[in-house]
Parts: structure tokens; sequence; C-alpha cells
């Protein structure tokens, strides 16, 4: 499990860590780990360091120290350095090392852009020293002119712990950011790293540690990794049956939009449900028939003709909502759906019945919901901008008011649970931005619930699988081929790849 940590987490744990150690002993270790990054990308780019042109952009605090320490070392190994101090003060002893290796330092305070547009354009290497974990807001002039330059800089772009103007703590980005493609980080990864928008300016993160692990707190974030994944997903045992695996109740689809259900029995069936049982009205239930002959299907002609799910037979967890429709009928069915003491899972049409109707989610099973961001805003009642921009916090939020779990779908997706730490999915591409793929994640989780998992477990080890399912549809495996689109049933299809390279 990557955890991560909120810049006030990190910086007690950096206090208690610094108690023990001589003075700058940190700041050492971070800009050594930091100089060995840059070096390795500029040998990567030029071959080597010797006569590259590496501009630092420097703030006034600590970050920008790091910045001038680790500048200092790539002079010393021939790189022409210049400093841009853009700040009201320097970090003197950073600034006193660089020029004793014959590093320059500009003073741009007064009238900065031109000189340093130039340097930003043109350098091999910009550093953004700006600002780190002490970063408050939106980025001051004249940092958010810098931080706007570097979006045009021909050479590598790297961040110095965090991206400036990306919010360390949360990964909101309020105005200009840099935009980085490798973000080096000491100590522990930080919210904003992982979760967009402020994952997108960090580019790849590399790790340097510097001693902090024994000081962290309980995270507040955790990414699963793949072996956190394979660990958790149900295998089947010499005494398995269908059964024992897990069937899955799947009531989705209407005769007005038929695809959701067939993909989301597809996303069920591809990730290893013993059994998927289909509900639905007679066309999606002719039509997944016939594209998924696995399914167990059972046609509702009236949904409001008593109850809808009696029929269906015994199942270990629902997945309710795509494509279902918003109703009378529907709520019928969603209604039913919810009073049965199994696992549930909302997606969908399902998602815009609760907002209508929230006394369908009181109910004593589990119940987990997949809204993406437009329909969490239905259901918070905050517009949908806002939830992207704040991704950590509306899932939080969500999570308590509605008391249940929530995975929160987009470019990244959050599930949260109550007392547990936010789960972040580090697979995903944005192919997946595609119609549909949403259902067949529906549908995988479901099969998941059935399985045994808890929501917290189903809902970040689907999106783990799903992410990467979509990853080997894109490239035809992952081997570095190029991208090609991809719909949602080439994800339900390459789920068996997916899992088998977990
Ligand atoms: N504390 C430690 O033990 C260590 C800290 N390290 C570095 O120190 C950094 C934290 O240093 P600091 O606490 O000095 O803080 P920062 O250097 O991150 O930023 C603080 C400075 O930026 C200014 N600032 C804040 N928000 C701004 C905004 N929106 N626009 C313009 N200026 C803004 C503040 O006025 C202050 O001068 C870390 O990110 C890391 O890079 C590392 O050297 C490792 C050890
Ligand atoms: N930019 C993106 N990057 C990565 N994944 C994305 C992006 N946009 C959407 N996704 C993923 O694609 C899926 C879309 O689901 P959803 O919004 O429900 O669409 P649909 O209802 O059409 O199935 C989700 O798993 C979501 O996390
Ligand atoms: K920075």
């Amino acid at each position: 499990m990557r955890t991560a940590y909120t810049s006030d987490q990190i910086r007690a744990a950096e206090l208690a860590l610094m108690a023990k150690l001589p003075e700058g002993t940190l700041m050492g270790r971070a800009a050594a780990g930091l100089a060995a990054v840059c070096a390795g990308l500029l040998t990567g780019v030029r071959g080597r360091v010797y006569g590259s042109h590496v501009v630092l952009l420097i703030g006034s605090g600590d970050n920008g120290g790091d910045a001038l320490y680790a500048g200092a070392r790539l002079a010393r190994r021939g790189a022409r350095v210049v400093a841009v101090l853009a700040g009201s003060r320097v970090h003197e002893g950073g600034l006193a090392a660089l020029r004793a290796v014959g590093g320059r330092a500009t003073d741009l305070r007064v009238p900065i852009p031109e000189q340093a547009r130039e340097l930003i354009l043109e350098a091999d290497l910009v550093v953004d020293g700006l600002v780190g974990i002490g970063g408050s807001g939106a980025l001051r002039e004249p940092y958010a002119t810098l931080a706007g330059l570097t979006a045009q800089a021909s050479g590598l772009v790297v961040a110095v712990d965090v991206p400036s103007g990306v919010d360390a703590s949360t990964g909101g980005v309020d105005g200009a950011a840099v935009r980085a493609q490798v973000t080096v980080t000491f100590g522990a990864y930080k919210n904003g790293l992982l979760i967009d928008p402020g994952a997108r300016f960090a580019g790849a993160v590399e790790f340097v540690d510097i001693g902090l692990g024994p000081y962290l707190p309980d995270p507040g974030v955790a990414a699963p990794t793949g072996e956190d994944v394979a660990d958790l997903l149900p295998r089947p045992g010499a005494e398995s049956d269908k059964y024992r695996r897990g069937v899955v109740g799947i009531a989705a689809g209407s005769d007005r939009y038929t695809g959701a259900a067939v993909l989301a029995v597809g996303g069920a069936v591809r990730a290893g449900a013993g059994m998927v049982r289909f509900v639905s009205s007679a066309e999606p239930v002719r039509l997944v028939r016939a594209r998924w002959p696995e399914a167990v299907t059972t046609i509702v002609a009236d949904p409001l003709g008593g109850n809808p799910v009696e029929e269906v037979g015994r199942v270990q967890a629902w997945v309710l909502g795509p494509g279902l429709g918003t109703g009378a009928e529907a709520h019928a069915v969603a209604r039913a759906v919810l009073s049965t003491q199994v696992p549930v899972l909302v997606d969908a049409d399902g998602l815009t019945l609760i907002a209508r109707d929230r006394g369908l989610l009181r109910r004593d099973a589990p119940t987990l919901i997949t809204p993406h961001a437009g329909e969490l805003s239905r259901l918070l009642g905050v517009p949908r901008e806002r939830i992207e921009a704040r991704r950590l916090e509306h899932v939080r939020r969500a999570a308590a008011e509605l008391g249940v779990t929530v995975l929160l779908k987009g470019s990244t997706t959050l599930v949260a649970e109550e007392d547990r730490p936010v789960r972040v999915n580090t697979t995903g591409t944005p192919w997946l931005a595609t119609g549909g793929t949403g259902d067949v994640l529906a549908g995988i989780a479901g099969t998941l619930l059935a399985g045994g998992l808890s929501c917290y477990d189903a809902a970040s080890g689907a999106a783990y699988v799903h992410g990467l399912a979509a990853r080997l549809a894109v490239r035809g495996d992952l081997a570095g081929r190029a991208e090609a689109p991809i719909a949602a049933l080439d994800v339900a299809q390459a789920l068996p790849e997916a899992l088998r390279v977990l």
C-alpha cells in the first residue's frame, strides 16, 4: 500500500525527525536525492550533465533551499546553473553553496518576466523550487507567471517535493501551477501527488527516502498496489462451486437503454462471478442472453405488480442501476433490491433514484455507490466543477453524509468509507473516458462483492482491475506499444488478461 499525507502530517513528522539529527541533515538528503534524479534525467536526454543548462526557480522557503543545494551539486558536475530568485527572501546557505561552485543567480525581483522567460524556455532542465508543502492558496506573482512559463519549456521540468501551485494536502489547483514531467518528493507521498487535478501536474513521481517513515502518522490516503489487490481477490479453491464463488444479481437495463445491461453483465462475467443472475424487461434480457449466454435471466414484465426481484433466486450481492431508467417502474425495482439483506452496488440511474428518494438508502446491509462527479453533484447538491476541483473532500463528505461506501469515478478514482483512509486508484487511462466503461466497472465490483469482499475492498479492487484491463486493451499488452482507442466491451474482454498479469 502506498500511503500519502497532508502537509501538516509531513511537517510534524519532519520536526520529530529533525530534532534527532544535526541541522541541515534532512535538506542535505533531499538535495542529494533531487540532484541524483536530475543528473539521471540530463544524462538520459543529453548523454551527460556537463555543459547542460539548468534553471532553478527559487522561492523564499526551504523548497528553494533544496533546489539551490541540488543546483550546486549539478554545477559541480559541470552544469551551467542559473537561479531565478523569485521570493522576497532566499535560503542563504543554499545560495552560497551554489555561488561557491560557479552557479549564478539573477535577482529578478524587480522586472522579472522577460529575462526569466528566455531562461525557462531554453534550459535543458528547469527545477521548480518555488513552493513546496509550505505553499498556501493560489500562487502569487511573480511565482504564477514563472509557473505558467514552465508549460512552454522546451527542456525537462522537475518539481521539487510538489509542483508549485498544487495543494499538497488535497490535490487542488487554484490558478497557475508548474507542469512537471517528474516530481521528486521527499520523505513520503503527499495526497496532492496522487489526486487530480494536482496529480496531472506532478508527472512521474520519484520518491527520495529521508528517513521519515517511523515518524509518519496513520495515513488519510492510500493507494493499493497490484500486490495488495492480488491478495484481496477471491480465487476458487478445490472445494469451490458456483454458489460459493458468489452469485451476483444485476438489475439493469430497460427497453430504452439496453447497452448498459450488456456491459455490466459482461464486467461481472469476465471478472469471474460464480454466476450472474440478470433481471430486467424483455428487450435487455434478449440482448444479454445473446451476448452472455452464461447469465441466468429473468424477465419482469410488470415491476409494479409485485416484488420484481422475488423470482430471481438467491444472490450474494446486487448491482442496481445501469440503464435502469428513472420512472416508477425503476423505482419499484430499486426499492425491492435495496430491501434485500445483501450488499448492493448502486450506479447510474440507481443514483438518480436515490438522489430523489434518500429513504431508499435506509437499510441494514452494506451499500456501495459508484457516482461520477455529475451524479455526486446531484446527491450532495454541490456543483460538479467544485467536486472535480476537490475530490478528496467531497468523496469523504459523501461517505459521511450518506452512510455508505463511495467510489467516485473520473480521472482519479477514489473510494471512501467512514474512518478508513481514502483509497486512490493508480491504474486507468484517459482512454477510459468513453461511454459504458462505468457499467463494466459496476459489474466487476458486483462480482467482488458477491465473492465476499467488503464494499471498500470490492470498490478499490474493481477500480484497479478495471484500469489495468483498460491499459491492456489500449496497448494490446503492457509492453510499450502504441495506444489505440477502446470501447467499453474491450475493457470487459481484457479482464482475464488483467487478472492473469496482476
Ligand atoms: N521541513 C523539513 O524538514 C524539510 C523540508 N524540505 C523542503 O522544505 C519544503 C517546505 O519548506 P517551507 O516550510 O520553507 O515552505 P515552502 O518553501 O514550501 O514555501 C514557503 C514560502 O513560500 C511562500 N508562499 C506560500 N504560499 C505561496 C503562494 N501561494 N504564492 C507565493 N508564495 C507563497 C511563503 O510565504 C514562504 O515564504 C518542503 O516542501 C521540502 O521541499 C526538505 O528539505 C526536506 C526536509
Ligand atoms: N480522464 C479519465 N482518466 C481515467 N479514467 C477515466 C477518465 N474519465 C473517466 N474515466 C473512467 O471511466 C469510467 C467512466 O464511467 P462513467 O462516468 O460511469 O461512464 P458511463 O456511464 O458511460 O459508463 C470510470 O471508471 C472513470 O473513472
Ligand atoms: K516545488
